[in-house]
């Protein structure tokens, strides 16, 4: 009789962790940009995960989605971004060695907490603010600071998910 063989297409750890991100980001009420962040420690288990959205409290139906207009009409000073909420949502302060995995490169202002938590290693799937100043920043930051970054490269386009039981 023939030994049973392992699945074959079982998800990357890599795969894994940025489908959690994703999966994460559909939590998001953005209308424009739903982000996720999903936080894998060395030994691969998840520590943290978190979506860009308004801080605990402040309602949904007060606070504004606008991209454009006044600064305190859109949503920009109020909206708390996806690895922010990731590192806070983590099971423990200290992340050192651990990756996040993000849906969109991370701005300066959560690059300076993804480096004081002790995240070693970013891995993003689009770059697609490449060319603004928060960005440059960002990677200013991680580049001195020692803090790696690589998009990620899916080996598949799409994971499907079935409630439907049977
Ligand atoms: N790395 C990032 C970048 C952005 N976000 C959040 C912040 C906003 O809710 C949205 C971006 O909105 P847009 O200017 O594209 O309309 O994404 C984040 O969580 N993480
Ligand atoms: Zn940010």
């Amino acid at each position: 009789m023939k030994d049973t063989k392992k699945r074959q297409d079982y998800l990357s750890w890599d795969e894994y962790f940025m489908a959690v991100a994703l999966l994460s980001a559909e939590r998001s009420k953005d209308p424009n940009t739903q982000v996720g962040a999903c936080i894998a420690s060395r030994q691969n288990k998840i520590v943290g995960v978190g979506y860009n959205g308004f801080p605990i409290g402040c309602s949904d139906d007060e606070l504004p989605w606008n991209r454009q207009g006044a600064f305190l009409t859109t949503k920009y000073p109020y909206v708390c971004h996806a690895e922010l909420n990731a590192v806070l949502n983590a099971i423990s302060t200290d992340l050192t060695g651990c990756r996040i995995y993000v849906g969109l490169f991370p701005c300066n202002e959560c690059t300076k907490v993804i480096i004081q938590s002790g995240i070693g290693e970013i891995i993003y799937l689009s770059d697609k603010y490449h060319e603004t100043d928060q960005v440059k920043a960002a990677k200013r930051m991680l580049d001195l600071a020692g803090v790696s970054y690589r998009r990620f490269t899916p080996q598949r386009l799409d994971i499907a998910l079935h409630f439907a039981v049977d």
